[in-house]
């Protein structure tokens, strides 16, 4: 098939949610040239908007009717974007049906980026993304985080002693660290640090730091045996080992064979010794099994709708999607559009509640691990069908065996809380306000964005915990009765729960309880990084893109 009609294709096949970017293009077996469809189809979705408005004021889709919307874009993208053209014979018609419009195309090329420009504060589309600091995660395995800070500030980069107030990201050329996680620094957004002797060394991960929070609060102790249920591409298994000094044993499990390949490549180069990876289903996994007898904390950051990520290409794909229904409503006769849009919404509902279902099933099954005394719940996703809703179902479910670590243990100075309003109630537990306001108040939310946002991708974390034999089950809902945030009950320090773990951030855990030492397990394997560069995306970049940032593990 013609290069452009293929990519036309899975342009549409993305407007209609039928896959991901990668999975239709890089994972596709018709697509021959792999590497060029990713980066056209990346491209014309980043431009969307301009070209968008290019195709509008031009009006070349009444003016050529053989033209389809998706074919047009791709075609303009070439002509307007890429100093090639259209890499098509002089004779295929679609192509003579935009280069005879060509004067007028870049005409309205220029004024479409005045106008997109003028819209979003200057910036090029695709751009607003960029705003956002680029957050990175010292890998103490390997350094220090002043060892970093010393390194960059003899690279002539300033430190801030201090975050910027109100909350911004750093300036140009300086950094500070970040004032909730010890071993993350916050570098200015656009700064790229791909080819940073740090960065290819794997001393610095580039991470989100909402994607950090989850590890964070989990915080499993040294020598402990840990799950990662959903753990591709791996940077909170990284963390978690991180935060363990690859002590104990941590098995990272992911349906995704290409995705659990590259938790295998990242963690190697970042160090990591005590992670087994499995390309098995966390729900399949044996209970009884020696070592997962043994398994006290678990980690699931389950596949969820990814609606907390501003800074992947995922966005772009979700409005694409959201104008090519416009578009379409547009064309029909306003019954029509009204009978389309509530279609969309019920599928959309749909889908929420169908991965909401199989999150509480994911939790559920971590709650069956005989010895596990702590989970970690965490979505990127800012709706509540995933978040609150699920916390809901489980609790109403688990309770009293279960309980939800209260905010003293869940990130204690971070401001964004669980939204009370989308805690349901649960017969006995929660019946009020209050106890919704309290319930809420044990979970994080980070809003995407800023700057009414929080500087970071959405993302939500609720970490559950093993109600302890010798604790009170009326005690075990820590928000009732308690000062929310303020000094742990004597129930949370009895040594009967999971409270005896510090959720201090991972760098400044200083423990001195008597710790039987075991040695370290099996390692990721010895995957290297296969070589397979090319001049649009490497594999490095893929890997590094994958894992950088959090996405919807849709793919
Ligand atoms: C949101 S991503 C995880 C991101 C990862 N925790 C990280 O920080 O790099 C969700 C992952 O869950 C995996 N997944 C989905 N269903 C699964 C299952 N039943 N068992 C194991 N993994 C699953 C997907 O393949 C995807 O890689």
């Amino acid at each position: 098939m013609n290069f452009y009609k293929q990519a036309a294709d899975i342009l549409d096949r993305l407007g209609k949610k039928e896959g991901s970017i990668k999975g239709l293009t890089l994972g596709n077996a018709e697509v021959t040239d792999k590497k060029r469809m990713y980066a056209v189809i990346c491209e014309t979705l980043k431009h969307n908007t301009t070209l968008s408005l290019v195709l509008q004021e031009s009006k070349l889709l009444t003016l050529e009717k053989k033209l389809t919307r998706s074919l047009a874009l791709l075609l303009l993208h070439d002509l307007l974007l890429q100093s090639r053209g259209i890499q098509a014979s002089e004779a295929w018609p679609m192509k003579q049906a935009v280069m005879r419009h060509k004067a007028r195309l870049k005409a309205e090329f220029v004024k479409a980026k005045i106008k997109v420009g003028a819209k979003k504060d200057g910036l090029v589309e695709g751009e607003e993304e960029l705003l956002l600091p680029r957050y990175v995660r010292v890998n103490l395995l390997m350094m220090t985080p002043q060892q970093v800070i010393d390194a960059f500030i003899a690279d002539k980069w300033e430190f801030l002693p201090a975050p910027p107030s109100p909350p911004a990201p750093p300036g140009p050329n300086t950094f500070h660290r970040d004032e909730h996680l010890d071993f993350m620094l916050v570098f200015p957004p656009k700064s790229d640090l791909h080819l940073h002797p740090l960065y290819t060394s794997g001393v610095l991960i580039l991470q989100d730091k909402a994607s950090c929070f989850p590890a964070a609060i989990l915080s499993p102790p040294k020598n402990a045996y840990v799950i990662d249920g959903c753990a591709a591409p791996g940077n909170k298994t990284s963390q978690l080992a991180m935060g363990m000094g690859n002590s104990g044993k941590i098995i990272a499990c992911d349906l995704d064979l290409r995705r659990l390949n590259i938790l295998k490549r990242l963690t190697t180069k970042a160090g990591c010794t005590n992670i087994t990876a499995l390309n098995t289903s966390f729900l399949t996994l044996d209970t009884s099994e020696p070592d997962n007898r043994k398994v006290s904390h678990i980690l699931l950051d389950p596949s969820c709708s990814g609606s907390g990520i501003i800074n992947r290409l995922d966005h772009l794909v979700d409005a694409y999607a959201e104008e090519q229904e416009q578009a379409t409503i547009l064309e029909t006769t306003t019954t029509g559009g009204a009978a389309e849009r509530a279609e969309a919404e019920a599928k959309k509902k749909e889908r929420l509640l169908s991965l909401g279902e199989f999150q509480v099933e994911c939790v559920t099954k971590a709650m069956t691990f005989p010895n596990v005394r702590k989970i970690s719940y965490s979505t990127c996703s800012i709706y509540a069908e995933e978040n609150e809703h699920v916390v809901t179902t489980l609790l109403r479910n688990h309770w009293p065996k279960w309980k939800l670590s209260p905010r003293s243990r869940v990130l204690p100075t971070w401001h964004r809380r669980g939204y009370p309003a989308d805690v349901g109630d649960i017969p006995g537990l929660v019946e009020t306000d209050e106890d919704r306001a309290k319930v809420a108040d044990c979970l994080v939310r980070a809003v995407p964005g800023g700057p009414e946002g929080d500087l970071m991708n959405g993302f939500f974390v609720a970490c559950f915990e093993r109600v302890g034999k010798n604790e009170n089950p009326a005690l075990a809902p820590l928000w009732k009765g308690q000062a929310i945030g303020g000094k742990r009950t004597h129930d949370e320090m009895d040594g009967s729960s999971a409270a005896g773990e510090d959720t201090a951030p991972l760098a400044k855990k200083k423990k001195n309880k008597k710790k039987k030492k075991k040695k370290s397990k099996s390692t990721t394997g010895s995957e290297g990084n296969d070589g397979q560069n090319t001049t649009h995306v490497s594999q490095e970049e893929e890997d590094a893109e994958d894992a950088e940032e959090e996405d919807s593990g849709q793919e």
